[in-house]
């Protein structure tokens, strides 16, 4: 047990799928997941953990932010013996190219949050992706009929935003897209030795006010599913 997670020792995988949606973590462990079982519903964030392929592996709800996302992960990691964490995400897309279901990988988060400013004691950290489930996860990707983008993502600690300035200065540099937990996952990840990745799914188009009707659906997310799964399997 730890302090926000029911789970007994053992009850949790190495590998873990990260969804910020709890009944998203239901619907994965239900259509990909063989013989998975519940092991959390404290707080309603759901984890469950069961077969892929005849692997171990786990997805646990993390909520929305950083804080949340933060809570999470030192737990996974911490108390439960986590090593490769994937989040499947949704993003607002911050350039033309990006369409609603098109997919992300965070190569590296850009963020409005404090949260590495307080830990560096002042100074810019860069938190980024591990390369090699980065270049698994592009590689599985083009293997699918996704079209895939890889690069510098917005982390937020807005979701209702005082102003659009700071999203059109990231938008002028090129960042993809906006979401709002890479930051913690990445930063935790390297704090204890363990790898990271965020996949994200374009759930709305921020230049276009484009929004998928789906954002919750199955078909939004299989695919997303689907390359993480693959991930985190092939790694040793
Ligand atoms: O769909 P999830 O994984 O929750 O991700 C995105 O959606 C939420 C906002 O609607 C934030 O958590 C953001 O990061
Ligand atoms: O964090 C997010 C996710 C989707 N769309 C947004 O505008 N922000």
């Amino acid at each position: 047990m730890s302090i926000h997670m029911e789970a007994k020792s053992g009850d949790i995988a190495e590998r873990v799928l990260l969804p910020g949606d709890p009944l998203r973590a239901k619907f994965v462990a239900e259509h990909f997941l063989e013989n998975s079982r519940c092991y959390n519903e404290v707080r309603g964030m759901y984890g469950y953990t069961g077969l892929y392929k005849g692997v171990p592996v786990s997805v646990q709800g993390t909520g929305m932010g950083n804080p949340s996302m933060s809570i999470y992960v030192t737990e996974l990691i911490r108390d439960y013996g986590a090593k490769k964490l994937i989040r499947i995400g949704t993003c607002g897309a911050m350039q033309k190219e990006l369409h609603i279901r098109d997919i992300v990988l965070a190569q590296a988060v850009s963020s409005d949050s404090n949260m590495t400013e307080k830990i560096f004691m002042g100074c810019n950290y860069a938190p980024s992706a591990d390369f090699g489930m980065l270049m698994k996860a592009y590689q599985q990707a083009k293997t699918t009929s996704a079209n895939v983008f890889v690069g510098n993502v917005y982390n937020s600690d807005e979701f209702y935003r005082e102003t659009m300035a700071r999203l059109h200065k990231f938008m002028e540099f090129g960042v993809l897209a906006v979401e709002m937990e890479s930051t913690a996952l990445y930063t935790l990840a390297a704090k204890y030795g363990v790898k990271a990745l965020s996949i994200l799914t374009v759930g709305s188009q921020l230049l276009t006010n484009e929004r998928s009707a789906h954002k919750d659906s199955e078909q939004s997310f299989n695919q997303m599913a689907e390359i993480a799964l693959d991930t985190i399997i092939a790694e040793a």
